[in-house]
């Protein structure tokens, strides 16, 4: 059977995928699905399993249990990795070799490789082909770690975070690469600790919590799931006192104003609005996919004392 040849089926699949490392379920039957010509962002927070998850994928460890599919084939298929581009967290990459030299040593693996021209324009690499990998500063050594990973054409690329070190104009610079990548179909797994990255980007994202698949969606789908809205007000009333109210995750005074994060946000408003009728500057927002992030994510806190007496 041709690699892929359903255009709907996922690029990369994992079904009920079990991985343990040492004393810790690393993936505890992990299900995910690629597709193409979307960015998939996998978030959690550190050790939830997210490069356990891509190495498996790319066949880097083996599952314990569950089964893993690349283009079809197994993750060691040499077929399968042609059609895939990979910038992991870290790279190991001979030091002494111009920019130029890694990049056509990179494409000489690949039958049909991006020109020079575009990988440097999708990377942000002008100016930077005649210097040495290892006299690069660290952004501008992702930015080449990037151009290697789509300079084979590839149908998926793993972004394992592409951006952390990079300045305001690289990220945004591997964002307009991304955006266009997807535009011609490509399929991307995105890992990202920078929320508003996979809010900007993603087409799905995919929570992992301690090595499970805690949330599954689009971004407003996930941000539905918790249902925190976010109140902004001028307000005389003290925040440590709003903390204590039932409904009200946290309440804090940020730049002269009242922000409280709330479940029940009517019932919160009307109790502020008794306690100061003064109240202004009024706002009240969907909690964005950080905060759903982090409450998702956040391990159970003990219930305070005043929350207690107020349940
Ligand atoms: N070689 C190893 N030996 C033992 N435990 C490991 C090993 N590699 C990973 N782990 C554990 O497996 C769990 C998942 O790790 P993983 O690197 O997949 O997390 P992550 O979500 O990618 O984290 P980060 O955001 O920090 O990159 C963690 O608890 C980690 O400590």
């Amino acid at each position: 059977m041709a690699l892929n040849a359903t255009p709907l089926a996922p690029l990369a699949r994992l079904t009920g995928v079990r991985r343990r490392r040492g004393a810790v379920q690393a993936l505890d039957g992990v299900d995910l699905a690629l597709p193409a010509g979307q960015v998939t962002a996998l978030l959690g927070v550190n050790g939830a399993g997210k490069t356990t998850a891509i190495e498996v994928l790319l066949g880097l460890q083996p599952a314990d249990s569950g089964e893993v599919t690349l283009l079809d084939r197994p993750p060691s298929d040499l077929d399968a990795r042609r059609l895939i581009g990979v910038m992991l967290q870290q790279a190991q990459l001979p030091e002494r070799l111009q920019v130029g030299e890694l990049l056509a040593l990179t494409r000489s693996w690949y039958p049909q490789p991006r020109s020079v021209a575009d990988c440097v324009a999708l990377a942000g690499l002008d100016g930077l082909l005649d210097r040495r990998y290892g006299r690069l500063s660290g952004g501008q050594q992702r930015r080449v770690q990037f151009a290697l990973a789509l300079c084979g054409r590839p149908k998926l690329l793993f972004l394992d975070e592409p951006t952390t070190g990079l300045d305001i104009g690289a990220r945004q610079q591997v964002w307009r690469a991304i955006r266009s990548l997807v535009a011609d179909g490509v399929g991307i797994l995105l890992t990202t600790h920078y929320l508003e990255e996979a809010e900007a980007l993603a087409d799905r994202v995919v929570v992992l919590d301690a090595g499970r698949v805690r949330a599954d969606g689009s971004v407003g789908d996930v941000r539905a799931q918790v249902a925190q809205r976010r109140i902004c007000c001028t307000s005389v009333v003290p925040a440590e006192v709003v903390a204590s109210w039932p409904g009200v995750r946290t309440a804090k005074r940020i730049d002269g104003q009242l922000v409280v994060m709330a479940e029940h946000a009517e019932s919160v408003l009307r109790r502020l609005l008794d306690a100061d009728p003064q109240l202004g500057d009024l706002e009240v927002q969907r909690a964005g996919l950080a905060e759903a992030f982090v409450a998702m994510t956040a391990p159970a806190e003990p219930m305070s004392d005043s929350k207690q007496e107020a349940a």
